[in-house]
Protein backbone atom coordinates (compact mmCIF):
# COMPACT_ATOMS: atom_id res chain seq x y z
CA UNK A 1 0.00 0.00 0.00
CA UNK A 2 1.27 3.28 -0.70
CA UNK A 3 1.72 5.50 2.42
CA UNK A 4 0.14 8.67 2.44
CA UNK A 5 1.16 12.18 2.90
CA UNK A 6 -1.91 13.15 4.18
CA UNK A 7 -1.78 10.28 7.01
CA UNK A 8 0.37 11.82 9.83
CA UNK A 9 -2.91 14.34 9.43
CA UNK A 10 -4.98 11.78 9.98
CA UNK A 11 -3.21 10.57 12.99
CA UNK A 12 -3.43 13.89 14.66
CA UNK A 13 -7.68 14.40 13.29
CA UNK A 14 -8.07 10.75 14.63
CA UNK A 15 -8.27 12.66 18.44
CA UNK A 16 -10.09 15.52 17.22
CA UNK A 17 -12.67 13.35 15.22
CA UNK A 18 -13.16 11.22 18.25
CA UNK A 19 -13.51 13.79 20.97
CA UNK A 20 -16.26 15.06 18.22
CA UNK A 21 -17.88 12.24 17.52
CA UNK A 22 -18.18 11.54 21.48
CA UNK A 23 -19.20 14.69 22.09
CA UNK A 24 -21.83 14.23 19.52
CA UNK A 25 -23.08 10.84 21.20
CA UNK A 26 -23.45 13.04 24.28
CA UNK A 27 -25.79 15.05 23.06
CA UNK A 28 -27.86 12.34 21.72
CA UNK A 29 -27.74 10.67 24.88
CA UNK A 30 -29.18 13.81 26.44
CA UNK A 31 -31.90 14.93 24.17
CA UNK A 32 -32.65 11.35 22.59
CA UNK A 33 -32.33 11.92 19.17
CA UNK A 34 -30.01 11.13 16.07
CA UNK A 35 -27.40 12.56 14.35
CA UNK A 36 -25.72 12.77 11.14
CA UNK A 37 -21.79 13.62 11.98
CA UNK A 38 -20.57 15.23 8.76
CA UNK A 39 -16.53 14.79 8.53
CA UNK A 40 -15.00 16.59 6.17
CA UNK A 41 -11.24 15.85 5.73
CA UNK A 42 -8.36 16.86 2.98
CA UNK A 43 -6.69 13.32 1.16
CA UNK A 44 -4.35 12.43 -1.60
CA UNK A 45 -5.61 13.23 -4.62
CA UNK A 46 -7.45 9.85 -5.85
CA UNK A 47 -9.79 9.70 -9.42
CA UNK A 48 -13.51 9.62 -8.40
CA UNK A 49 -14.07 6.87 -11.17
CA UNK A 50 -11.68 4.42 -10.13
CA UNK A 51 -13.67 4.97 -6.69
CA UNK A 52 -16.95 4.31 -8.40
CA UNK A 53 -15.22 1.17 -10.00
CA UNK A 54 -13.56 -0.35 -6.82
CA UNK A 55 -15.74 0.58 -4.22
CA UNK A 56 -19.09 0.86 -5.03
CA UNK A 57 -21.36 -2.14 -4.42
CA UNK A 58 -24.39 -3.44 -6.56
CA UNK A 59 -26.82 -2.62 -3.27
CA UNK A 60 -25.72 0.64 -2.89
CA UNK A 61 -27.49 4.11 -4.56
CA UNK A 62 -24.54 5.70 -6.59
CA UNK A 63 -23.48 9.19 -8.33
CA UNK A 64 -20.67 9.80 -10.38
CA UNK A 65 -19.86 13.66 -11.98
CA UNK A 66 -17.26 14.54 -14.11
CA UNK A 67 -17.09 18.35 -15.58
CA UNK A 68 -13.34 18.24 -16.81
CA UNK A 69 -13.89 22.26 -17.93
CA UNK A 70 -14.76 22.98 -14.34
CA UNK A 71 -11.44 20.45 -13.03
CA UNK A 72 -14.26 18.34 -10.98
CA UNK A 73 -15.26 15.44 -10.28
CA UNK A 74 -17.30 13.84 -7.90
CA UNK A 75 -18.40 10.09 -6.64
CA UNK A 76 -20.98 9.62 -3.98
CA UNK A 77 -21.45 6.04 -2.63
CA UNK A 78 -24.49 4.54 -0.42
CA UNK A 79 -27.09 6.87 1.48
CA UNK A 80 -27.39 7.48 4.86
CA UNK A 81 -31.26 9.24 3.82
CA UNK A 82 -32.75 8.94 0.57
CA UNK A 83 -35.76 10.16 -0.08
CA UNK A 84 -37.49 8.54 -2.93
CA UNK A 85 -40.55 10.77 -4.40
CA UNK A 86 -43.24 11.29 -7.14
CA UNK A 87 -45.96 13.54 -8.19
CA UNK A 88 -46.46 17.63 -8.57
CA UNK A 89 -44.72 18.11 -5.16
CA UNK A 90 -41.70 16.11 -5.69
CA UNK A 91 -39.60 19.47 -6.03
CA UNK A 92 -41.04 20.77 -2.93
CA UNK A 93 -40.80 17.53 -0.60
CA UNK A 94 -37.13 16.94 -2.05
CA UNK A 95 -36.37 20.66 -0.20
CA UNK A 96 -38.00 19.64 2.34
CA UNK A 97 -36.19 16.43 2.53
CA UNK A 98 -32.75 18.13 1.97
CA UNK A 99 -33.56 20.97 4.71
CA UNK A 100 -34.62 18.32 7.15
CA UNK A 101 -31.43 16.23 7.07
CA UNK A 102 -29.39 19.56 7.17
CA UNK A 103 -31.10 20.60 10.39
CA UNK A 104 -30.06 16.82 11.72
CA UNK A 105 -26.30 17.38 10.63
CA UNK A 106 -23.48 18.42 13.08
CA UNK A 107 -20.07 18.85 11.07
CA UNK A 108 -16.70 18.91 11.38
CA UNK A 109 -13.49 19.86 9.09
CA UNK A 110 -16.44 21.97 7.09
CA UNK A 111 -14.63 24.87 5.76
CA UNK A 112 -14.66 26.78 2.90
CA UNK A 113 -12.75 24.79 0.02
CA UNK A 114 -15.57 23.60 -2.48
CA UNK A 115 -16.63 20.02 -1.82
CA UNK A 116 -15.87 20.26 1.84
CA UNK A 117 -19.68 20.02 2.93
CA UNK A 118 -22.03 16.97 2.40
CA UNK A 119 -23.79 17.70 -1.29
CA UNK A 120 -27.41 15.77 -1.73
CA UNK A 121 -27.67 13.88 -5.07
CA UNK A 122 -30.66 14.56 -6.91
CA UNK A 123 -32.01 12.15 -10.15
CA UNK A 124 -35.49 13.80 -10.82
CA UNK A 125 -37.35 11.63 -13.80
CA UNK A 126 -39.30 13.58 -16.59
CA UNK A 127 -42.57 13.24 -15.76
CA UNK A 128 -43.94 13.40 -11.96
CA UNK A 129 -44.73 9.70 -12.35
CA UNK A 130 -43.74 6.65 -14.39
CA UNK A 131 -45.91 4.82 -16.10
CA UNK A 132 -43.98 1.95 -16.73
CA UNK A 133 -44.33 -0.09 -13.65
CA UNK A 134 -40.88 -2.14 -14.09
CA UNK A 135 -39.02 1.72 -14.95
CA UNK A 136 -35.55 0.34 -12.81
CA UNK A 137 -35.46 4.16 -11.19
CA UNK A 138 -38.08 5.80 -8.66
CA UNK A 139 -39.57 8.55 -10.57
CA UNK A 140 -37.25 10.84 -8.42
CA UNK A 141 -34.44 10.04 -6.09
CA UNK A 142 -32.30 12.50 -3.55
CA UNK A 143 -30.00 10.83 -1.16
CA UNK A 144 -27.14 12.14 1.24
CA UNK A 145 -24.26 9.53 0.88
CA UNK A 146 -22.29 7.71 2.96
CA UNK A 147 -19.24 8.36 1.63
CA UNK A 148 -18.35 11.38 -0.76
CA UNK A 149 -14.86 12.20 -2.59
CA UNK A 150 -14.39 15.20 -4.60
CA UNK A 151 -11.75 16.39 -6.69
CA UNK A 152 -11.54 20.26 -7.60
CA UNK A 153 -9.03 21.49 -8.82
CA UNK A 154 -6.36 18.59 -7.89
CA UNK A 155 -7.18 18.62 -4.63
CA UNK A 156 -9.55 16.18 -3.30
CA UNK A 157 -12.26 16.30 -0.18
CA UNK A 158 -13.31 13.41 1.17
CA UNK A 159 -16.79 13.83 3.36
CA UNK A 160 -17.92 10.63 5.52
CA UNK A 161 -21.63 11.50 6.59
CA UNK A 162 -21.74 8.94 10.08
CA UNK A 163 -24.85 7.97 11.84
CA UNK A 164 -24.89 8.78 15.08
CA UNK A 165 -27.23 8.28 18.20
CA UNK A 166 -27.20 7.25 22.05
CA UNK A 167 -26.17 3.63 20.98
CA UNK A 168 -23.34 4.34 18.35
CA UNK A 169 -20.40 2.57 19.59
CA UNK A 170 -17.58 5.77 18.68
CA UNK A 171 -14.40 3.10 18.42
CA UNK A 172 -16.36 0.97 15.66
CA UNK A 173 -17.49 4.04 13.43
CA UNK A 174 -13.65 5.62 13.92
CA UNK A 175 -12.43 2.51 12.63
CA UNK A 176 -14.81 2.44 9.49
CA UNK A 177 -14.06 5.48 9.00
CA UNK A 178 -10.11 4.95 9.44
CA UNK A 179 -10.28 1.62 6.91
CA UNK A 180 -12.13 3.46 4.41
CA UNK A 181 -9.65 6.34 4.17
CA UNK A 182 -7.02 3.45 3.50
CA UNK A 183 -8.48 1.86 1.17
CA UNK A 184 -9.65 4.94 -0.81
CA UNK A 185 -6.09 5.77 -0.16
CA UNK A 186 -4.37 2.66 -1.72
CA UNK A 187 -6.71 3.43 -4.77
CA UNK A 188 -4.11 6.36 -5.86
CA UNK A 189 -2.08 4.10 -7.46
CA UNK A 190 -4.85 2.89 -9.65
CA UNK A 191 -5.94 6.54 -10.55
CA UNK A 192 -3.10 7.79 -11.64
CA UNK A 193 -2.40 4.67 -13.82
CA UNK A 194 -5.97 4.85 -15.47
CA UNK A 195 -5.17 4.60 -19.14
CA UNK A 196 -6.12 8.17 -20.54
CA UNK A 197 -6.88 6.23 -24.41
CA UNK A 198 -10.72 5.55 -25.52
CA UNK A 199 -10.82 1.36 -25.65
CA UNK A 200 -13.12 0.48 -28.25
CA UNK A 201 -11.67 -3.15 -28.12
CA UNK A 202 -14.38 -5.43 -27.87
CA UNK A 203 -17.39 -3.55 -29.32
CA UNK A 204 -19.53 -6.36 -30.11
CA UNK A 205 -23.54 -5.36 -30.36
CA UNK A 206 -26.87 -6.75 -31.36
CA UNK A 207 -28.82 -3.87 -32.10
CA UNK A 208 -32.06 -5.59 -30.93
CA UNK A 209 -34.90 -3.26 -31.69
CA UNK A 210 -33.88 -0.39 -34.21
CA UNK A 211 -36.22 3.01 -33.12
CA UNK A 212 -38.68 2.13 -35.57
CA UNK A 213 -37.29 4.70 -38.60
CA UNK A 214 -40.80 4.68 -40.10
CA UNK A 215 -42.96 5.13 -36.20
CA UNK A 216 -40.82 7.73 -35.95
CA UNK A 217 -40.92 10.02 -39.07
CA UNK A 218 -44.57 9.30 -38.57
CA UNK A 219 -45.08 10.98 -35.42
CA UNK A 220 -43.10 13.85 -36.29
CA UNK A 221 -45.37 14.63 -39.84
CA UNK A 222 -48.27 14.29 -37.92
CA UNK A 223 -46.82 16.31 -34.58
CA UNK A 224 -45.57 19.34 -37.62
CA UNK A 225 -49.66 18.96 -38.41
CA UNK A 226 -50.23 19.77 -35.14
CA UNK A 227 -48.13 22.87 -35.30
CA UNK A 228 -49.28 23.83 -38.71
CA UNK A 229 -52.57 24.03 -36.93
CA UNK A 230 -51.95 26.03 -33.68
CA UNK A 231 -52.30 23.32 -31.50
CA UNK A 232 -48.52 23.81 -30.16
CA UNK A 233 -45.20 25.35 -31.59
CA UNK A 234 -42.87 23.06 -30.73
CA UNK A 235 -42.88 19.53 -29.72
CA UNK A 236 -39.22 17.34 -28.77
CA UNK A 237 -39.90 13.28 -29.67
CA UNK A 238 -37.68 10.90 -28.56
CA UNK A 239 -36.58 7.32 -29.43
CA UNK A 240 -34.79 4.71 -28.18
CA UNK A 241 -32.10 1.96 -29.53
CA UNK A 242 -32.24 -1.31 -27.38
CA UNK A 243 -28.91 -3.12 -27.39
CA UNK A 244 -27.79 -6.36 -25.99
CA UNK A 245 -23.70 -7.33 -25.95
CA UNK A 246 -22.08 -10.18 -25.84
CA UNK A 247 -20.76 -9.60 -22.30
CA UNK A 248 -22.32 -7.71 -19.50
CA UNK A 249 -21.57 -3.76 -19.87
CA UNK A 250 -18.06 -2.39 -18.14
CA UNK A 251 -19.72 0.27 -16.34
CA UNK A 252 -16.17 1.85 -15.42
CA UNK A 253 -14.49 1.70 -18.89
CA UNK A 254 -17.79 2.67 -20.55
CA UNK A 255 -17.52 6.40 -18.64
CA UNK A 256 -13.95 6.27 -19.09
CA UNK A 257 -14.87 5.53 -23.07
CA UNK A 258 -17.41 8.70 -22.73
CA UNK A 259 -14.84 11.15 -20.51
CA UNK A 260 -12.48 10.57 -23.33
CA UNK A 261 -14.70 11.25 -26.29
CA UNK A 262 -16.51 14.23 -24.86
CA UNK A 263 -14.19 16.29 -22.61
CA UNK A 264 -16.34 19.05 -22.96
CA UNK A 265 -19.60 17.88 -21.72
CA UNK A 266 -20.87 16.50 -18.22
CA UNK A 267 -20.02 12.60 -17.45
CA UNK A 268 -22.42 11.17 -15.11
CA UNK A 269 -23.83 7.91 -14.16
CA UNK A 270 -26.57 7.45 -11.03
CA UNK A 271 -27.65 3.64 -9.87
CA UNK A 272 -30.23 2.50 -8.25
CA UNK A 273 -28.89 0.03 -6.31
CA UNK A 274 -30.64 -2.62 -8.01
CA UNK A 275 -27.63 -3.15 -10.43
CA UNK A 276 -29.38 -0.38 -13.38
CA UNK A 277 -27.02 2.47 -13.80
CA UNK A 278 -27.97 5.25 -16.07
CA UNK A 279 -25.45 7.37 -17.72
CA UNK A 280 -24.42 10.03 -19.94
CA UNK A 281 -22.54 12.84 -21.21
CA UNK A 282 -25.01 15.76 -21.42
CA UNK A 283 -23.68 18.91 -23.35
CA UNK A 284 -26.82 20.77 -21.86
CA UNK A 285 -26.42 22.18 -18.19
CA UNK A 286 -29.73 23.31 -16.58
CA UNK A 287 -28.74 25.27 -13.67
CA UNK A 288 -25.31 26.11 -11.87
CA UNK A 289 -25.37 28.32 -9.11
CA UNK A 290 -22.00 29.26 -7.30
CA UNK A 291 -22.20 31.94 -4.29
CA UNK A 292 -25.97 32.70 -5.79
CA UNK A 293 -24.81 33.64 -9.34
CA UNK A 294 -26.78 31.45 -11.75
CA UNK A 295 -25.77 30.35 -15.17
CA UNK A 296 -28.34 28.48 -17.32
CA UNK A 297 -28.22 27.02 -21.26
CA UNK A 298 -30.24 27.44 -23.86
CA UNK A 299 -29.41 25.03 -26.16
CA UNK A 300 -31.47 23.86 -29.33
CA UNK A 301 -30.99 24.33 -32.90
CA UNK A 302 -28.61 21.04 -33.82
CA UNK A 303 -26.04 20.17 -37.18
CA UNK A 304 -23.74 17.79 -38.16
CA UNK A 305 -19.99 18.13 -37.52
CA UNK A 306 -18.24 18.67 -40.47
CA UNK A 307 -15.88 15.80 -42.01
CA UNK A 308 -13.32 18.70 -43.61
CA UNK A 309 -12.99 22.22 -41.02
CA UNK A 310 -14.24 23.91 -44.53
CA UNK A 311 -17.75 21.67 -44.29
CA UNK A 312 -17.52 22.16 -40.44
CA UNK A 313 -17.44 25.47 -40.89
CA UNK A 314 -20.30 25.35 -43.32
CA UNK A 315 -22.61 23.56 -41.22
CA UNK A 316 -21.73 25.83 -38.74
CA UNK A 317 -22.92 28.86 -40.88
CA UNK A 318 -26.14 27.23 -41.97
CA UNK A 319 -27.15 26.31 -38.61
CA UNK A 320 -25.97 30.21 -37.37
CA UNK A 321 -28.05 31.31 -39.99
CA UNK A 322 -31.32 29.01 -40.26
CA UNK A 323 -34.48 30.50 -39.25
CA UNK A 324 -36.11 27.63 -38.60
CA UNK A 325 -32.97 26.58 -35.74
CA UNK A 326 -33.00 29.81 -34.59
CA UNK A 327 -36.95 30.13 -33.77
CA UNK A 328 -36.43 26.66 -31.97
CA UNK A 329 -33.38 28.06 -30.17
CA UNK A 330 -35.45 31.26 -29.89
CA UNK A 331 -38.38 29.42 -27.86
CA UNK A 332 -35.87 28.08 -25.43
CA UNK A 333 -34.74 31.63 -24.56
CA UNK A 334 -37.76 33.08 -24.25
CA UNK A 335 -39.18 30.47 -21.72
CA UNK A 336 -35.97 30.14 -19.53
CA UNK A 337 -36.72 33.98 -18.94
CA UNK A 338 -39.86 34.23 -18.45
CA UNK A 339 -39.85 30.98 -15.83
CA UNK A 340 -37.04 33.10 -13.90
CA UNK A 341 -38.41 36.71 -13.71
CA UNK A 342 -41.69 34.57 -12.66
CA UNK A 343 -39.32 33.69 -9.67
CA UNK A 344 -37.89 37.27 -9.28
CA UNK A 345 -34.90 36.84 -11.08
CA UNK A 346 -33.69 39.30 -13.35
CA UNK A 347 -32.20 36.94 -16.10
CA UNK A 348 -29.21 38.20 -18.53
CA UNK A 349 -28.68 36.76 -21.94
CA UNK A 350 -25.35 36.60 -22.81
CA UNK A 351 -24.17 36.35 -26.45
CA UNK A 352 -25.13 33.47 -28.49
CA UNK A 353 -22.84 31.46 -29.32
CA UNK A 354 -22.07 27.34 -30.84
CA UNK A 355 -21.56 24.41 -28.72
CA UNK A 356 -19.57 22.09 -30.67
CA UNK A 357 -19.51 18.78 -29.60
CA UNK A 358 -17.55 15.41 -30.88
CA UNK A 359 -20.16 14.87 -33.60
CA UNK A 360 -22.72 17.78 -33.60
CA UNK A 361 -23.17 21.33 -32.72
CA UNK A 362 -26.04 23.39 -31.41
CA UNK A 363 -26.85 27.05 -30.80
CA UNK A 364 -25.95 27.75 -27.28
CA UNK A 365 -26.94 30.86 -25.69
CA UNK A 366 -25.75 30.99 -21.73
CA UNK A 367 -28.14 33.08 -19.54
CA UNK A 368 -27.49 34.29 -15.85
CA UNK A 369 -28.89 36.18 -12.65
CA UNK A 370 -28.19 36.68 -9.02
CA UNK A 371 -30.49 34.19 -7.03
CA UNK A 372 -32.02 36.09 -3.95
CA UNK A 373 -31.18 34.01 -0.99
CA UNK A 374 -34.80 32.95 -0.31
CA UNK A 375 -34.75 31.00 -3.34
CA UNK A 376 -33.88 27.12 -3.30
CA UNK A 377 -32.32 25.76 -6.16
CA UNK A 378 -34.78 23.45 -6.90
CA UNK A 379 -37.64 25.90 -6.69
CA UNK A 380 -35.81 27.12 -10.24
CA UNK A 381 -35.31 23.41 -10.73
CA UNK A 382 -38.85 22.82 -10.56
CA UNK A 383 -39.72 25.99 -12.67
CA UNK A 384 -37.48 25.37 -15.46
CA UNK A 385 -37.83 21.55 -15.89
CA UNK A 386 -38.78 20.68 -18.86
CA UNK A 387 -37.82 23.67 -21.01
CA UNK A 388 -38.94 23.67 -24.53
CA UNK A 389 -35.24 22.48 -25.42
CA UNK A 390 -36.57 18.58 -24.59
CA UNK A 391 -40.17 18.95 -24.40
CA UNK A 392 -41.79 21.77 -26.35
CA UNK A 393 -44.03 24.74 -26.25
CA UNK A 394 -46.78 25.18 -24.30
CA UNK A 395 -44.66 22.82 -22.33
CA UNK A 396 -48.06 20.89 -20.76
CA UNK A 397 -49.57 20.15 -23.98
CA UNK A 398 -46.40 18.90 -25.52
CA UNK A 399 -45.89 16.59 -22.48
CA UNK A 400 -48.89 15.20 -22.58
CA UNK A 401 -48.27 15.01 -26.86
CA UNK A 402 -44.70 13.04 -26.08
CA UNK A 403 -46.68 10.50 -23.81
CA UNK A 404 -48.91 9.99 -27.05
CA UNK A 405 -46.28 9.90 -29.34
CA UNK A 406 -43.93 7.93 -27.60
CA UNK A 407 -44.35 4.25 -26.28
CA UNK A 408 -41.67 4.14 -23.93
CA UNK A 409 -40.84 5.61 -20.39
CA UNK A 410 -38.67 8.55 -20.62
CA UNK A 411 -37.53 8.01 -16.98
CA UNK A 412 -34.82 9.91 -16.20
CA UNK A 413 -33.71 10.71 -20.35
CA UNK A 414 -33.92 14.54 -20.65
CA UNK A 415 -34.70 15.04 -16.89
CA UNK A 416 -32.85 17.56 -14.35
CA UNK A 417 -29.76 15.35 -12.53
CA UNK A 418 -27.57 16.36 -10.41
CA UNK A 419 -26.58 17.86 -6.69
CA UNK A 420 -27.30 20.67 -3.97
CA UNK A 421 -25.32 21.69 -1.31
CA UNK A 422 -25.68 23.22 1.99
CA UNK A 423 -24.80 26.83 0.81
CA UNK A 424 -27.27 26.58 -1.97
CA UNK A 425 -24.75 25.71 -4.55
CA UNK A 426 -25.98 23.50 -7.04
CA UNK A 427 -25.29 22.00 -10.81
CA UNK A 428 -27.99 20.08 -12.57
CA UNK A 429 -27.64 18.95 -16.44
CA UNK A 430 -30.59 17.54 -18.20
CA UNK A 431 -30.28 14.23 -18.87
CA UNK A 432 -29.39 13.72 -22.46
CA UNK A 433 -26.70 11.42 -24.37
CA UNK A 434 -27.48 8.97 -22.47
CA UNK A 435 -28.46 5.14 -21.39
CA UNK A 436 -29.77 3.08 -19.14
CA UNK A 437 -27.52 -0.02 -18.66
CA UNK A 438 -28.96 -3.26 -16.64
CA UNK A 439 -25.90 -5.99 -17.21
CA UNK A 440 -25.82 -7.19 -20.94
CA UNK A 441 -28.41 -4.46 -22.12
CA UNK A 442 -28.60 -0.81 -22.51
CA UNK A 443 -30.77 1.38 -24.17
CA UNK A 444 -29.98 4.48 -25.77
CA UNK A 445 -32.46 7.62 -25.85
CA UNK A 446 -32.05 10.72 -28.01
CA UNK A 447 -34.60 13.19 -29.13
CA UNK A 448 -35.14 16.35 -31.41
CA UNK A 449 -37.04 19.45 -31.41
CA UNK A 450 -39.78 19.82 -34.28
CA UNK A 451 -40.93 22.92 -35.32
CA UNK A 452 -42.36 24.37 -38.55
CA UNK A 453 -40.35 23.47 -41.62
CA UNK A 454 -39.58 20.38 -40.06
CA UNK A 455 -38.23 17.88 -42.23
CA UNK A 456 -38.73 13.96 -40.96
CA UNK A 457 -35.56 12.58 -42.64
CA UNK A 458 -33.46 15.16 -41.47
CA UNK A 459 -35.25 14.89 -37.83
CA UNK A 460 -34.60 10.91 -37.71
CA UNK A 461 -30.67 11.48 -38.91
CA UNK A 462 -30.61 13.95 -36.27
CA UNK A 463 -31.42 11.28 -33.72
CA UNK A 464 -29.63 8.92 -34.92
CA UNK A 465 -26.29 11.38 -34.53
CA UNK A 466 -27.17 11.89 -31.01
CA UNK A 467 -27.48 7.64 -30.55
CA UNK A 468 -23.53 7.70 -31.72
CA UNK A 469 -22.73 9.66 -28.29
CA UNK A 470 -23.10 7.06 -26.45
CA UNK A 471 -22.91 3.99 -28.85
CA UNK A 472 -19.06 4.84 -29.53
CA UNK A 473 -18.40 4.42 -25.79
CA UNK A 474 -20.46 1.61 -24.40
CA UNK A 475 -18.31 -1.57 -23.43
C1 LIG B 1 -33.43 16.12 -26.91
C2 LIG B 1 -32.12 16.10 -27.15
O1 LIG B 1 -31.37 17.22 -27.37
C3 LIG B 1 -31.97 18.51 -27.30
C4 LIG B 1 -32.53 18.94 -28.60
C5 LIG B 1 -31.81 19.68 -29.49
C6 LIG B 1 -32.38 20.00 -30.86
O2 LIG B 1 -33.50 19.56 -31.15
O3 LIG B 1 -31.73 20.68 -31.65
C7 LIG B 1 -30.54 20.16 -29.16
C8 LIG B 1 -30.04 19.99 -27.92
C9 LIG B 1 -30.88 19.45 -26.83
O4 LIG B 1 -31.50 20.49 -26.16
C10 LIG B 1 -31.34 14.82 -27.11
O5 LIG B 1 -30.12 14.87 -27.28
O6 LIG B 1 -31.93 13.77 -26.88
Amino acid sequence: MTVSQCLPDFLVYNKEIYEFLLAVREKCIRNNYTKIASVSLEINLVDPLVLLAKLAQQHQVSFYWENQANKESIVAIDAVAKLEVSGKERFDKAEKFIKDCLSNIVEFGWDKVEFSQPHFYCGFGFFEDNLQQDYPFAASTIFLPSWQVAVKDKRCRLVANLVVNADTNINVILQVLWTKIEIIQSLAYYSSNTASTYDNSQRRFNKESIANPEKFKNSVKSALKSIESNRFSKIVLADILDIRSATIFNLFKSLHNLRQLHPNCCIFSISNGKGQNFIGASPERLISIHKQQLITDALAGSAPRGKTPQEDSANANLLLNSEKERHEHSLVIDFITQQLSKLGLLPQILAPRLRQLSNIQHLWTPIQATVPSNVHPLQIVAQLHPTPAVAGCDRDLACAEIRRYESFERGLYAAPLGWVDASGNCEFIVGIRSALIDGDKARLYAGAGIVAGSDPNKELAEIQLKFQALLKALI
